[in-house]
């Protein structure tokens, strides 16, 4: 069973609002903000570069294309979410903030053509915005969107949960790391040394420390919660408070409904894909500084399963709340897994 140390259910008054951190400094960070090589590398994130920079191609209607693709051969859910924030996002004020999205995928993505993303501006209103985006390919919605964006209003009611007490990223492996360990082992199996190599080929733009590895692995039955440090891989920078929800948008789809497989380690998913997804912001964050993903799963049935999480700045504070359902559809393991 995982532990959380002391658990997310108490209340605390800590919480950091945004009305009172326009900026995205964190306090240890403030004297050497300019140093990109300290945080993750010197090299520019593919997401601001590549995957979250769309094309303008008309008023309110932009062109994403991919960087990463899952082996299911469909588009990353995450991806899409990401990709339909930055064209909501484009069309409102610099001061109002993404507070929430509400998206459902209603097509499987095709990584062989880009996305076209086409927005509605809903409404405008005097402290609220909300815009509609659709994804289109091959002239079909393949994802629904609505983007809520609010102006910076002071309030005395703060409370956040309290964030688990988990070892820092710097004592923890990355995945890769993980991986090569698991590949070292002299009995594992030839199936298996091929997913893990393929896995390691995988270039995607975000960086993993798993809090439990084996629970993360899923090498035996387990409570539906997972935690892991996340980071967006290479140097984003202080500054745009709404890329940095959208790059949150991206991570948070990642390796997310599989919370709910964690009781079924018998059970491989012989289809699974992310029906809807939802987000809260609640508190600027860096999105290419590590946070700690707090996953959990509060139910299954019906061949759908039911996921929660809250990301979490190192320093305490809860950056976002995310919830997703997704369509789950088992089989029985024949070979138990040998990692
Ligand atoms: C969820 C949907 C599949 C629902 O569409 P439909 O209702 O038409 O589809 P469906 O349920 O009938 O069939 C979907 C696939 O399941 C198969 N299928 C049907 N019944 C089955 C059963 N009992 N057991 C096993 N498989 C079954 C079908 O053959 C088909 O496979 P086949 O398709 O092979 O013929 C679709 O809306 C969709 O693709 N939405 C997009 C989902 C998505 O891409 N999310 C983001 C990526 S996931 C992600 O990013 C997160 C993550 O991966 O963790």
């Amino acid at each position: 069973m995982e532990e959380k140390g002391d658990g997310s259910s108490g209340l605390t008054n800590n919480c950091d609002l945004p009305e009172d951190s326009g900026s995205l400094k964190s306090p240890d960070e403030e004297s050497s903000e300019n140093s990109a090589a300290q945080y993750n590398g010197d090299l520019k994130s593919v997401l601001v570069t590549s995957v979250l920079n769309l094309e303008e191609l008309d008023v309110d209607l932009y062109r994403g294309t991919h960087h990463w693709v899952p082996r299911s051969q469909r588009l990353f859910g995450g991806q899409i979410v990401g990709q339909a924030l930055v064209a909501a996002a484009k069309s409102v004020s610099d001061n109002l903030y993404a507070h929430s999205l509400h998206c459902y995928f209603v097509r499987a993505g095709d990584p062989k053509v880009p996305v076209l993303y086409q927005v509605d501006r809903t409404r405008d209103g005097r402290s609220f915005t909300v815009r509609s985006v659709k994804a289109i390919q091959h002239g079909q919605p393949i994802l629904i969107c609505q983007a809520s964006f609010h102006k910076l209003q002071p309030s005395p009611l703060q409370h956040q949960f309290t964030m688990p007490v988990v070892p820092p990223p710097e004592d923890l492996l990355t995945v890769e790391e993980l991986i090569h360990i698991y590949l070292s082992k002299p009995d594992l199996a030839e199936k298996s040394k091929q997913g893990l190599n393929k896995l390691l080929a995988n270039e995607v733009p975000i960086e993993i420390k798993p809090v439990h590895p084996p629970h993360f692995y899923r090498l035996a039955a387990a409570d539906p919660k997972k935690l892991f440090w996340v980071r967006a891989r290479g140097y984003i920078g202080e500054g745009n408070i709404k890329l940095h929800c959208c790059v949150a948008a991206y991570v948070s789809d990642f390796a997310f409904l599989g919370t709910a497989l964690l009781p079924y380690p018998n059970y491989r998913a012989q289809f699974s894909a992310s029906l809807d997804h939802a987000m809260w912001f609640h508190n600027t964050f860096r999105s290419d500084e590590w946070m700690l993903y707090e996953c959990e799963s509060p139910w299954a049935g019906g061949s759908r399963g039911l996921v929660q999480g809250r990301l979490w700045r190192r320093d305490g504070v809860l950056a976002a709340s995310c919830s997703q359902e997704g369509v789950l559809r088992v089989k029985p393991v024949t070979e138990p897994s040998k990692l």
